[in-house]
């Protein structure tokens, strides 16, 4: 693998990424991080002045676990792989607002969008690290933080399924108008990505494009502790 992100996302198979946002609404990626950056990243945990701050889930109904934000500036690798995601993610992004028949609105580059972020006082980063210990979970929801949102998000894992912990999979829930919902579960190793949409997705139907909406969450985790890195663009008010 080469060592550089940036080139390792560049280097992806964004056509393929593409059609399968396009006919899922999510793609998984092939592993992305070394075991050696998600031992770092997990080891960082600790080390509360990485972090702007710290969220019990419960304490919230959000689930069982813990998250924390990472505080500016963000470690390399975070801010590396948040600004190598944005640009084939942004020109997915107008391609599906074009399906919607709505004006191109995401700029080319991640410091673009984060100006958009900043007119609307949006200017706490997002990127996150979350721990579920056993009895772990994630409740199904949408991560949205001001008027600014980007429609997509990239989760990695961060530890070893079935080594480090069982259950705790990654679920996306698909709610169709007018129609009953859709789950997907979704199984990530250790290092692998997901990318899914915030919010919404295009769906081709007989009369064009349709708009359905997603929720995002994770399953019980029954044994272990699981860690996770959430690549969230848009900054927080
Ligand atoms: O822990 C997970 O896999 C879910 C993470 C999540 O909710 C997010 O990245 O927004
Ligand atoms: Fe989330």
């Amino acid at each position: 693998m080469p060592d550089n992100i940036a080139c390792r996302i560049a280097g992806l198979d964004w056509d393929s990424i593409r059609l399968s946002l396009d006919e899922h609404g999510y793609a998984k990626l092939p592993p992305m991080l070394e075991s050696s950056q998600c031992e770092e990243l997990i080891g960082g945990y600790g080390e509360e002045q990485l972090y702007r701050s710290t969220i019990n889930m419960a304490r919230y109904r959000f689930g069982l676990g813990e998250y924390k934000y990472y505080r500016a500036p963000l470690p390399d690798v975070i801010r590396e792989m948040r600004e190598a995601f944005y640009p084939p993610l942004a020109d997915i992004a107008n391609s599906w607002l074009k399906r919607l028949d709505k004006e191109t609105l995401y700029p080319d580059s991640l410091s673009g969008f984060l100006e958009q972020c900043r007119r609307e006082e949006q200017t706490r980063p997002t990127p996150l690290i979350l721990k579920y210990e056993a009895g772990g979970y994630n409740c199904l929801h949408q991560d949205v933080y001001g008027s600014v949102f980007f429609p997509f998000q990239v989760v990695f894992a961060l530890n070893q399924r079935e080594q480090d912990y069982t259950g705790g999979e990654f679920l996306l829930v698909e709610q169709r108008p007018r129609a009953q919902s859709r789950g997907h579960v979704l199984t990530l190793e250790r290092g692998e990505g997901l990318i899914f949409p915030t919010t919404h997705r295009p769906v081709s139907g007989s009369r064009g494009y349709y708009k359905t909406t997603l929720r995002h969450g994770v399953s019980t985790v029954t044994t272990g502790t699981r860690y996770s890195l959430g690549l969230v663009f848009h900054d927080a008010k």
